[in-house]
């Protein structure tokens, strides 16, 4: 059977009969996503040499986002969420734009830039141009600490120096510009710094003192584009209305800070479910944000094409590696990688940006038609019927009773279940 994301009725199956099919749809061997259990996934001992004074480890739900077409291949999703209609969403999302071609997406090197910040330089100016004097002996100096990565074609690209004015003086700060390849590249790129500083402030006239990544990322952006289609919408009414929701996210911080926190349900979904740093993605992507006017804005773009449908668009800087951090160890992520089928941090990186413009897309189309509680509410009934303490076997009837009583909330879950357990 030929690679697809179209899975029917996916939804109505077993955990386990689900992870099958979506085995056999991606290609792979069932035994490859099996650590997608937890009964073979992340074990104790794993986990107490990830990180300190573990106790447990906290399982989160991972729902297989269907129906994408990334740069005309197909491809399933892992999504490591605790948020109800997240995936439900992209899949959504990613079924209307397949209609024109789905997701098209493109990126830059993958280029980290670590700071290097050198503190009572006398003459700022001077002390710049010294240090982009010694370009090269910084470079072999940073490269020298990284021999592998510089095997893999990575290493500094370029040295950058910036003067920055703060309220207690001009600081020297010297940026490293670093090819990371498939990782990552935070501990790279800190340790090329650490390594630097001394030389750096002697050459400037200073003191050394932070020697750390950036986050804002913005040498390493990823690109995401679809068109959906105005007919399958509903129209150009539709459409007009998705463009107007989108443009007062780009207007009004207040509306980007929620529009953004959209398309991070789907990024972070995707960047946690391959054992990558959600704190750096979402660092980035926020520090990107900013209009040229300094004032924070939406980080995708709604346009009306010339066919009278809605072309999206998104850029974010996307630090993901398929080496580094936890992704080699979390048996989990190992899974992740192997169904997304992804041979480079790149094409990770652009899928996880078309799966953002995708949530962005579903959300703001359910916005600017119905509202988002129809769709997201009926998909968090089942987590209200439990949270009042329905059974397995209680909750698809409570589900049925709160939703029909369009009365989605706890209080009247509690009492729809004992009116079910006293047989009313
Ligand atoms: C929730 C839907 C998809 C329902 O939408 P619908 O039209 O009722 O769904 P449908 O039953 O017609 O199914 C359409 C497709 O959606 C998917 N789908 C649909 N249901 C399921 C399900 N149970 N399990 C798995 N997949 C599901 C599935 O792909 C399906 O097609 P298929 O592949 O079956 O041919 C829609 O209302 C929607 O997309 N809503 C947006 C929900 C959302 O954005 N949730 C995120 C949480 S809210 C939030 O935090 C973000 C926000 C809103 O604040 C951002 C912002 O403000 O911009
Ligand atoms: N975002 C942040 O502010 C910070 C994040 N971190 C953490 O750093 C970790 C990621 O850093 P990394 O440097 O990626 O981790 P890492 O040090 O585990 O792996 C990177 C190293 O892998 C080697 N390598 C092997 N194969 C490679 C390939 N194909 N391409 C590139 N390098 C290859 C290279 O020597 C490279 O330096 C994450 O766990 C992150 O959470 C750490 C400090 C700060």
């Amino acid at each position: 059977m030929p690679r697809t994301s179209r899975i029917q009725g996916l939804r109505d199956l077993t955990v386990e009969a689900r992870r099958k099919s979506v085995a056999e749809a991606a290609g792979v061997d069932p035994e490859s996503i099996a650590a997608f259990d937890p009964a073979h996934g992340l074990g104790l001992g794993h986990a107490d040499h990830m990180i300190e004074n573990v106790a447990g480890i906290l399982g989160v739900p991972l729902g297989i986002a269907t129906n994408f077409v990334v740069n005309r291949a197909e491809v399933l999703v892992p999504m490591a969420t605790e948020e109800a209609s997240v995936v439900a969403a992209a899949s959504n999302a990613a079924k209307i734009a397949r209609v024109h071609g789905g997701f098209t997406t493109s990126s830059t090197a993958p280029v980290m830039q670590a700071q290097v910040q050198i503190v009572g330089v006398a003459d700022p100016e001077a002390g710049r141009v010294r240090l982009l004097e010694a370009r090269e002996e910084l470079i072999a100096l940073a490269n020298a600490q990284d021999e592998r990565l510089v095997e893999f074609g990575g290493g500094v690209r370029d040295i950058a120096v910036r003067l920055v004015s703060s309220r207690v003086g001009t600081y020297v700060v010297a940026h490293l510009q670093v090819d990371v390849r498939d990782a990552m590249g935070a501990n790279a790129v800190n340790t090329m710094a650490e390594a630097v500083a001394g030389r750096a402030a002697d050459i400037a006239g200073g003191r050394p003192l932070l020697r750390i990544l950036t986050n804002k990322a913005d040498l390493r952006l990823c690109r995401a584009r679809a068109v959906f289609d105005a007919a399958t919408l509903g129209g150009a009414e539709v459409v007009d209305d998705i463009i107007h929701a989108a443009a007062l996210a780009e207007a009004d911080p207040y509306r980007a800070a929620t529009h953004n926190k959209g398309i991070m349900n789907g990024v972070s979904a995707v960047v946690l479910a391959t054992g990558n740093d959600t704190r750096a993605v979402e660092a980035g992507a926020h520090s990107h944000a900013i209009s040229e006017s300094g004032r924070y804005t939406s980080l995708s773009r709604f346009e009306r094409d010339s066919d009278g449908n809605v072309v999206a668009t998104l850029e974010l800087p996307m630090p993901v590696g398929l080496v580094g951090g936890a992704t080699k160890v979390h048996p989990a992520a190992q899974a992740a990688l192997t169904l997304l089928g992804v041979r480079t941090a790149a094409e990770l990186a652009e899928i996880i940006t078309a799966v953002g413009l995708a949530q962005n897309f579903a959300a703001v189309r359910a916005l600017a038609t119905e509202g988002i509680q129809r769709g997201h509410m009926a998909l968090h009934a089942r987590n209200i019927a439990t949270t009042v303490g329905a059974t397995a076997e209680e909750v698809p009837a409570v589900v049925a009773r709160i939703i029909a009583d369009k009365k989605v909330h706890a209080d009247h879950a509690e009492r729809v279940l004992a009116d079910l357990r006293a047989g009313r």
